[in-house]
């Protein structure tokens, strides 16, 4: 954390401009990989391959030894936070994410106390990864943000429009503050332990930031978020966070100003110029190449991958993709774009 870190994405996040924007990839261990599939069959299900340090080292660690990557991203999902707290969650195989949805009373009955322990095994991961990366590569830990999470523990799945978090915040008002307080308090104890096992910066995932009107926005993004770098800053002075409110759109400074994250992800909806024009020009910005156009390729790819960093070639720019990357990427298509981004 230190302001004359040997890490360029780290020190990136901390404000300071590199000659060549660092680089990694939104979801960067995964099924693009041939490799990650194969290591996949020797867990039984998702969520155990998740709490195998053994094995979700390996996936953490798969996509640096293809690419020149900057950074390791811990190979997790946000959905271990609900399975921590009691709730059952499972991923079938082609249908995503699947929860035994959250009723305004069994809120009531989720386990924070027992979270951290049953979280134990990701943090043993964060140390392997810790202990096994080169001194220039910057670790990054996660969790989802409140809202975000909230959403899959409510209506028990992905959903294109949120509707059954969105009414349930409208129509149980105490019940999803306090869901909100267990999951903003949960969070800031397993951002807490990630920095301890030897995190370098969190990634606060708030992929649902879309779809709120300003109040909404305002009530479980900005708020959650904020109360999120407080906790976490309270026990570790200084904590280096980057927070992507996909689908923030128009709120996106505020969320800034207000939350006060270091740097903030831009989906690939926001146009770099926009961002540039409304963010202050001290603020890192991360992103924002649409995960198609990496699976596309060629001058697609290549004059909008130059296009962002010539935008943002003026202020602290991590180059990213402006959401996940797709299991349809060619693998050398990502090579290729880790090669532009690092020689222009
Ligand atoms: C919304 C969300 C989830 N998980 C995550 C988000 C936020 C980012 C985003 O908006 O995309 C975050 C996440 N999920 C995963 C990581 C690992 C680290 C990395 O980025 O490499 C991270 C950072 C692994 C994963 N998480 C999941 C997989 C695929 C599971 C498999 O191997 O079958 C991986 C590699 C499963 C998952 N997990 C989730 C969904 C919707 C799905 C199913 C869709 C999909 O498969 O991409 C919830």
């Amino acid at each position: 954390m230190t302001v004359g870190t040997t890490k360029p994405l780290l020190a990136t996040v901390l404000g300071q401009r590199q000659e060549r924007p660092p680089i990694w990839i939104m979801r960067q261990a995964g099924r693009y990989l041939p490799e990650y599939r194969e290591l996949r069959t020797k867990a039984k299900d998702f969520l155990e391959l998740c709490y195998t340090p053994e094995l979700a080292t390996e996936v953490t660690l798969q996509p640096l030894r293809r690419f020149d990557l900057d950074a390791a991203i811990l190979f997790s999902d946000i959905l271990v936070i609900p399975d921590a707290l009691g709730q059952a969650v499972r991923f079938a195989t082609g249908e995503g994410p699947l929860l035994e949805p959250v009723t305004a009373e069994s809120i009531h009955g989720l386990g924070v106390e027992g979270a951290l322990d049953h979280l134990a095994p990701v943090l043993e991961t964060v140390r392997r990864v810790r202990a096994a990366l080169a001194p220039n590569k910057t670790l990054i830990g996660f969790c989802g943000s409140p809202w975000t999470v909230a959403t899959y523990m409510i209506g028990g799945r992905g959903s294109p429009d949120q509707a059954a978090a969105r009414l349930f915040a409208l129509q149980h008002p105490e019940a999803f503050a306090k869901l909100i307080d267990i999951l903003v308090e949960t969070s800031i104890n397993y951002l807490v332990a990630q920095f301890e096992a030897g995190a370098d910066v969190v990634q606060l995932f708030e992929s649902w930031a879309l779809n709120l009107d300003d109040w909404a926005f305002q009530e479980r993004v900005i708020e959650p978020n904020r109360r999120i770098v407080e906790g976490v800053r309270a026990r570790v002075p200084n904590a280096p966070i980057i927070g992507f409110p996909r689908g923030a759109a128009a709120n996106i400074a505020a969320y800034v100003a207000a939350t006060g994250v270091n740097a903030v992800g831009l989906d690939y909806a926001t146009p770099p110029s926009f961002a540039d024009g409304h963010l202050p020009g001290h603020v890192p910005v991360q992103g924002n190449l649409d995960p198609l156009r990496l699976v596309a390729g060629g001058a697609q790819m290549e004059d909008r991958a130059r296009e962002i960093i010539s935008t943002f070639a003026n202020r602290p720019h991590i180059f990213n993709l402006g959401h996940g990357i797709v299991p349809e990427t060619p693998i050398a298509h990502v090579a290729r774009l880790v090669e532009l981004v690092k020689a222009g």
